[in-house]
């Protein structure tokens, strides 16, 4: 089987009068993680939104692990290992850790509705410690973590509760300290490392992107114009590249 995970190939999505995307081609494989770039409304959300199942395209194809597929919902996309992490996480702060990550998928005694929350806490423990994540108790209150590790719980319950195939992250790095920035990236290296998963990052800080990702590509215009390994470009190349659209878009 081959190792790519999803294709899209030309794929385009327009709201009305505006066209987000016109003609998006991208892959990603197992193990690997792609970061996307891009500047302000250039259409990254949207693309996701289309991977994840949550926008249709208006033209164009998505081929998932080398089948072609319409995923007809957010539901539909999970249920194929599709998962997104989104900014704002989902997450019920005044609930503990360990119902968090069992967010709607709570372990029910049956026929009697009691939790089971010993059986819950045994398993949050455990899909903590298998992507490395130091949290001290999986009883401590959402709210009272910091952001970073909110992130990182948020990541761990997407690949542990439906054995992710491809993980999208919208801006996991956006408004963090470099402290928790770093807990995500190491959390992200950790997950390449298994090389079962692959991993579509947005992200604006481009020296992370450089460091963690394998493969860069940006959109403009809609289109994916710049596909390089990360190992062959910098953070000065890319700066570049972003900053020279938005000096002819301000020029104009
Ligand atoms: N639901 C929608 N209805 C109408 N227009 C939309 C909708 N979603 C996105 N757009 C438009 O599509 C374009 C791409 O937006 P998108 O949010 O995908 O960009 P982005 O690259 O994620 O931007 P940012 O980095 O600022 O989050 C923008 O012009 C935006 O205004």
């Amino acid at each position: 089987m081959s190792d790519e995970v999803m294709r899209a190939e030309h794929i385009s999505k327009g709201f009305g009068p505006v066209r987000a995307l016109t003609d998006i081609n991208l892959s990603v494989r197992r193990g690997e993680i792609l970061g996307l770039i891009g500047d302000n409304g250039a259409g990254k959300s949207t693309l996701i939104k289309i991977l994840t199942g949550f926008h249709q395209p208006d033209g164009g194809r998505l081929l998932f692990e080398g089948q072609p597929v319409q995923l007809k919902s957010v539901t539909h996309a999970r249920s194929m290992g599709i998962e997104t992490v989104f900014q704002d996480l989902a997450m019920v702060n005044d609930l503990p850790v360990y119902l968090n990550l069992h967010l709607n998928k709570e372990l029910v005694h049956k026929p009697l509705p009691f939790l089971k929350r010993k059986e819950m806490k045994r398993r949050a423990r455990e899909a903590l410690d298998a992507v490395g994540i130091n949290i001290p108790s999986v009883t401590a209150e959402v709210g009272r973590l910091s952001g970073g590790q909110r992130q990182a719980i948020a990541v761990a319950r997407s690949v542990y509760s439906n054995n992710a195939k491809l993980l999208l992250l919208d801006e996991p790095l956006a408004a963090m300290g470099a402290k928790e920035g770093g807990l995500i990236l190491r959390l992200l290296a950790q997950l390449k490392q298994r090389g079962d998963i692959a991993i579509i990052l947005i992200a604006h800080n481009y020296s992370q992107v450089v460091d963690v990702c394998d493969r860069v590509n940006l959109l403009q215009h809609g289109e994916i114009t710049f596909d390089k390994a990360s190992g062959e470009t910098s953070v000065a190349e890319l700066l570049e590249l972003v900053h020279a659209e938005y000096r002819v878009n301000t020029a104009t």
